[in-house]
């Protein structure tokens, strides 16, 4: 056998692959906010519509029969083999025992973990993927994938389908879905669903900030605050999450219908 062929990026966009200098150099969504865009990027906005509607079509007929779901987020940097790797690996196995599918963004780190984990204990592996300029495609352990362009309707799929978030360590898009998350439930746009943090060490520095910054300040209450639960386990999560889900299952509706 003669050398190896060195491995060629891929690129996804939508349902077509692109490789070597078919790979474009910015992403669809950068397009749609670039305020500076050309007069026919203008011209093809009802076109761009379209296709926004038509990621809320696929999303929701590809995940319509999933069943009970938890999403998990954390870092895409995290690497295999570290202890935070393993946490989200444990997490996503335990979760899958409780006959819960694993929903991640599809992507490495935390997400690839969380993903194998889920198939480890032959459960239902989800991973909901995004365009990037450096994308390296949906992770090996996701067994039902979506790709999306555009994150405000891949991030309608994480909400809709997910009973509740356990968030391990990472950075701003680890961040960006924790907060979207926080945001819905304390605006009433969705019914309360539970947000574990994993991880004291790394969660106690913007906690201690949110209560003497935002709650001292009044721009957050109490009750925002006490939505967030924070566990150090696998176990804690997954166990937490699922006794804050049946809790939830068995609420009775307030009057004003929450
Ligand atoms: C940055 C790298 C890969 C990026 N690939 C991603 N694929 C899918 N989803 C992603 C990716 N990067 C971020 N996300 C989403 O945000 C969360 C993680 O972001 P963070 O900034 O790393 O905390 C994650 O939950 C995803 O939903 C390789 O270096």
């Amino acid at each position: 056998m003669g050398p190896m062929a060195p491995r060629r990026r891929t690129y996804r966009k939508g349902p077509v692959m692109l490789r070597g200098p078919m790979v474009p150099t910015e992403t669809t969504d950068a397009r749609l906010l670039d305020p500076a865009q050309d007069i026919d990027w203008l011209h093809s906005d009802p076109w761009r519509v379209m296709r926004i509607q038509s990621e809320f079509v696929e999303g929701f007929g590809a995940l319509a029969e999933l069943g009970p779901a938890v999403s998990v987020f954390g870092s895409a940097r995290t690497p295999e083999g570290s202890a935070e790797y393993e946490l989200a690996e444990e997490v996503g196995r335990r979760l899958a025992e409780r006959d819960y599918a694993v929903i991640t963004g599809g992507g490495p780190g935390v997400m690839e973990a969380a993903n194998k984990g889920a198939c480890e204990a032959e459960g239902r592996s989800v991973g909901l993927g995004i365009e990037l300029p450096f994308e390296q495609g949906l992770n090996e352990w996701v067994d039902l994938g979506i790709n999306f362009r555009y994150f405000f309707a891949r991030k309608t799929m994480f909400v809709k389908y997910s009973e509740g978030f356990i968030v391990l360590p990472g950075g701003f898009g680890t961040l960006d879905e924790l907060f979207e998350a926080a945001t819905l439930v304390q605006t009433k746009k969705v019914r309360s669903f539970p947000i574990v943090l994993v991880g004291t060490r790394y969660w106690e520095g913007l906690l201690t900030w949110l209560r003497n910054s935002m709650l001292a300040d009044g721009k957050i209450g109490e009750a925002d605050l006490e939505r967030l639960h924070l566990v150090d386990t696998a176990e804690e999560a997954v166990e937490v999450m699922c006794q804050a889900i049946d809790d939830l299952r068995h609420q009775v509706p307030t009057s004003d219908g929450w």
